[in-house]
């Protein structure tokens, strides 16, 4: 039978890391809370053993009521782990402690890793191993996750022989400690159950009648202490860890800190340098971009477009397969250039931390949206896909807060959208164009966020973001995880658009794409003031986004889109794909998120935006 391990720990402690390391798997690892989500699972193959290994999302505490927690603490207590690996961040171990207790309590075998010893290290803090793992009764692993320090010695462990259980007994109020010991006795319950039933924690192995008598239990305790039992439990787990973590820690004199955090997170020089971060970084991706994909394409043209119409094959293989080399050209040549190079500036914001910087200095203008601390992360993640950023709002502690930030979310230009922007407007525009529509963008989010925030029913919520520390990304990082986003676009955008090309081909071939166009051109026309095929095109776009873009070129039949329409058409069909509804993903995932009925709401309310603002732009750009 094969063991099964799994990560336990708080939030951005680098259990990720240490999962891909093991596994050879690529998840998620980012410099900022809540990156993963859900349960992810991977075999090791070490010594000759496989062993099982599940990465959880990072949590604070095992009783709280969020969906991770909850599927945590009935993963830990109903699923099939034999063991836990318990990851603590070596620098916070006071926070860290707190979970250990808790998971500790479950008296499955555990193990504890110590990890980020760098950072602990550098802020002068020395941690006695020996003493932790005494106190616990189970070995203590010193690891540094992003050198790979030590990280096989986990892997040793989980194969090895001996897998002893915590013995560590957290002291509890007396008549917490009576009530736990009376519901353990009566209902057949482990410590931990009593404890989750008494704090009024919710869990599969917890029947009516046990959480019936817990809460009669609770409320005499409550009458005598002023205090909910959960409370109490809480603030004595607090203390255990403190008291633990003041006994096996000494702190060195400290080195004198580099102030760059302060600098990064004043509002000057702060906001000026977020300005130009942000507005450098896109005008590397327009320029470099720019210049990777006229290469790219002059080079395919030469060598693949050309001589394939050379060949002068039936007029059906040659409007096929014209077809198909010029989705590989916009894929391969516009696509990718600027899919990839945005990857790598987003991964390096993530990895260096500066994200949660940004976010932070954010963070008095988005009171204004309704939305505080851990809101951000969303915003911030949904310039690189929105899926992902729609996922991450499950941090957020209330569903007036979810449904705002996924509006938001769906509105913001992710990635695909900056590939539209960069290779039609930056290209074929101007740069001040394409800022432009960023510009655009932002004014309506924050426009929408305030209406939103007002209107939507519920509580504010006032959340602190987690600030891991800066620090200097770590290239091989940085490249692996822009290429695995990237590798979604190849694996999953590119066979698309060659299948659609295919079929636009066959249709085009048969003269059903004109017809379609000539139905449609009047409309089109008359409303946004674009040809057929370019509204055609854009249809394309609600199956990804940056398939609006090179779809126009198929349909267009040139990747030089300036030959095919004037400046001011590029730059509605820009803004109205920009706008028009999300994509499909995006769609799927706000089902699943907020629910049928709003995800169709913002569905809507998109389309009508995007075709509504493209319309009066069409007018003003007829008066002008
Ligand atoms: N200096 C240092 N950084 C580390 C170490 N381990 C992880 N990190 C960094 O810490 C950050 C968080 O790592 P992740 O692996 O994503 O953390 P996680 O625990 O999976 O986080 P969630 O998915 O949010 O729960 C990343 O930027 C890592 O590069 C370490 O030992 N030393
Ligand atoms: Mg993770």
């Amino acid at each position: 039978m094969m063991r099964r391990a799994a990560l336990l720990g708080n939030p951005s402690v680098g259990k990720s890391l240490i999962f891909n390391h093991l596994t050879g798997l690529g998840v998620e690892v980012s410099n900022y809370p809540g990156t993963t989500v859900g349960l992810m699972s991977g075999i090791v193959r070490y010594n000759e053993t496989e062993f099982s290994l599940t990465d959880l999302p990072g949590i604070y505490s095992l009783s709280g009521k969020s969906d991770e927690e909850k599927l945590v603490r009935e993963y830990l207590i109903t699923g099939d782990a034999d063991l836990i690996v318990a990851v603590l961040d070596a620098k916070h171990l006071e926070r860290n402690l707190y979970l250990l207790l808790q998971a500790a309590e479950i008296r499955k075998p555990l193990v504890i890793v110590l990890n980020m010893m760098d950072d602990a290290r550098s802020a002068g803090k020395i941690i006695d191993a020996a003493a932790l793992s005494a106190k616990f009764g189970v070995p203590v692993i010193e690891t540094i996750a992003t050198e790979g320090k030590n990280l096989e010695k986990i892997a040793d462990y989980v194969i090895g022989d001996e897998l002893p259980v915590p013995i560590i007994v957290p002291r509890y109020d007396h008549h917490i400690e009576a009530a736990a010991r009376n519901l353990q006795k009566y209902h057949n319950l482990s410590l931990a159950e009593a404890l989750f039933a008494l704090e009024n924690v919710s869990l599969s192995t917890l029947s009516p009648e046990v959480m019936e008598s817990a809460a009669a239990i609770s409320s005499e305790i409550e009458k005598r202490h002023m205090m909910s039992p959960d409370q109490i439990i809480g603030a004595n787990r607090h203390n255990t860890a403190k008291a633990i973590s003041d006994e096996v820690t000494t702190l060195a004199p400290q080195k004198k800190r580099r102030d760059l955090d302060s600098l990064l997170t004043r509002g000057f020089p702060g906001i000026p340098i977020l300005i130009i971060t942000m507005v450098g970084i896109l005008a590397i991706v327009f320029l470099l971009g720019g210049f990777l994909e006229e290469a790219i394409i002059s080079v395919m043209t030469t060598y693949l477009l050309d001589p394939f119409h050379a060949l002068n094959l039936a007029p059906f293989w040659d409007t096929v397969g014209g077809a198909v080399i010029l989705a590989l050209m916009s894929g391969l040549g516009i696509a990718f250039p600027y899919v990839f190079l945005f990857y790598i500036f987003i991964s390096i914001l993530e990895d260096t931390g500066y994200l949660t910087r940004a976010a932070f200095l954010a963070d008095r203008g988005m009171h204004h949206l309704g939305l505080h601390g851990q809101g951000l992360i969303p915003l911030v993640l949904s310039f690189g896909c929105s899926v992902p950023a729609i996922m991450s709002t499950r941090f957020l502690p209330t569903r007036r807060e979810r449904i705002i930030a996924s509006v938001l979310v769906t509105m913001l230009p992710c990635s695909a959208r900056t590939v539209v922007i960069s290779g039609i407007v930056a290209s074929f525009i101007g740069f001040g164009a394409a800022f432009s529509i960023y510009g655009i963008v932002f004014i309506l989010v924050f426009v929408l966020g305030c209406v939103l925030s007002r209107i939507t029913p519920g509580e504010q919520y006032g959340m602190i973001l987690e600030m891991a520390q800066l620090r200097r990304p770590i290239p091989k990082y940085v490249v692996r995880k822009a290429w695995m986003r990237v590798s979604e676009f190849l694996y999953i955008a590119m066979p698309l658009l060659l299948v659609s090309s295919v079929f636009l081909g066959i249709f085009e071939y048969f003269g059903l794409v004109t017809m379609f166009e000539s139905f449609i051109d009047p409309i089109s026309t008359a409303v946004l003031g674009l040809p057929g095929f370019a509204f055609t095109a854009l249809m394309f776009g609600i199956l990804r986004k940056e398939m609006a873009f090179e779809t126009l070129a198929i349909m267009g039949g040139t990747t030089d889109l300036a030959s095919i329409l004037t400046s001011s058409q590029l730059y509605i069909f820009a803004l109205v794909c920009v706008l028009f509804v999300p994509c499909i993903s995006t769609i799927a995932v706000l089902m699943k998120e907020i629910g049928v009925k709003a995800a169709a709401l913002i569905t809507v309310f998109t389309l009508l935006l995007g075709t509504s603002l493209g319309a009066l732009l069409h007018f003003v750009f007829m008066l002008v």
